[in-house]
């Protein structure tokens, strides 16, 4: 299998060693759970892949990247427990947006944000604003917006927290697609649900990454 990420002695420290030594692969096809207590650093190693932090020790390499600082959008997509949504555009405007400023075909992108959208059982809220629906429908865009460009990675943090039992497994339906596409996705979840049909679970314990 294709390795698309891979974290090489990782290591971060704020006022303690948060992250130590960490080693990681993610490979296409690939859905990966995180987890770890509240507080062992599954943010934070987020943060440090998706090369929104730099790691104090060691290196994070990512397919279809070049140099420092966050991959291209076409690389990776990060989907942030404050979902990140642009309040302005509408939420077939959000989902369609990684496309558009991708240059792609405005049409191609709309339709793909509506299949999207209905697959998150939201279809008939398409030209609402993310002001006008509720947490869980907006945490649903921000997973329709997070693979739509089609992303080699994704980073999900907490992807499923607002969804009921019933909703969770049309995202996880959404993320299994993603990834048999030949994507690989890590999401740190507390969710059984997600971890129990992952392909791999990794724990965060004192720092260190345990399979
Ligand atoms: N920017 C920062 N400055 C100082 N300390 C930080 C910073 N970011 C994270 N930490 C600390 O690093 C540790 C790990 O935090 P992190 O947010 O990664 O945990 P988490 O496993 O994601 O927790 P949760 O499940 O509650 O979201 C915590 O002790 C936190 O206080």
């Amino acid at each position: 299998m294709t390795t698309l990420l891979t974290a090489d002695g990782v290591s971060r420290s704020f006022d303690q060693p948060v992250l130590r030594d960490i080693c990681l692969e993610l490979r296409a096809g690939e859905l990966v759970t995180l987890v770890g207590r509240s507080g062992s650093g599954k943010s934070a190693l987020l943060a440090v892949l998706a090369g929104f932090d730099e790691p104090d020790a060691g290196s994070v390499t990512v397919t279809g990247s070049h140099g420092g600082g966050p991959p291209p959008w076409s690389a990776m997509a990060v989907l942030p427990q404050s979902f990140g949504l642009l309040d302005e555009l509408t939420l077939e405007e959000n989902v369609a947006s990684p496309m558009l400023f991708g240059g792609g075909p405005v049409d191609e992108a709309m339709a793909r944000a509506a299949d999207l959208l209905t697959r998150l059982d939201i279809g008939p809220l398409a030209r609402r604003y993310p002001g006008e629906v509720s947490v869980g429908q907006r945490q649903r865009v921000a997973l329709g917006r997070a693979v739509a460009g089609r992303p080699k990675v994704l980073l999900a943090d907490e992807p499923t927290a607002h969804l009921d039992h019933a909703t969770i497994q049309l995202a996880v339906r959404l993320l299994l697609d993603f990834v048999a596409e030949g994507s690989a996705c890590l999401v740190a979840t507390h969710d059984p649900a997600i971890t129990t049909q992952a392909h791999r679970r990794l724990e965060l314990v004192d720092g260190q990454i345990r399979q």
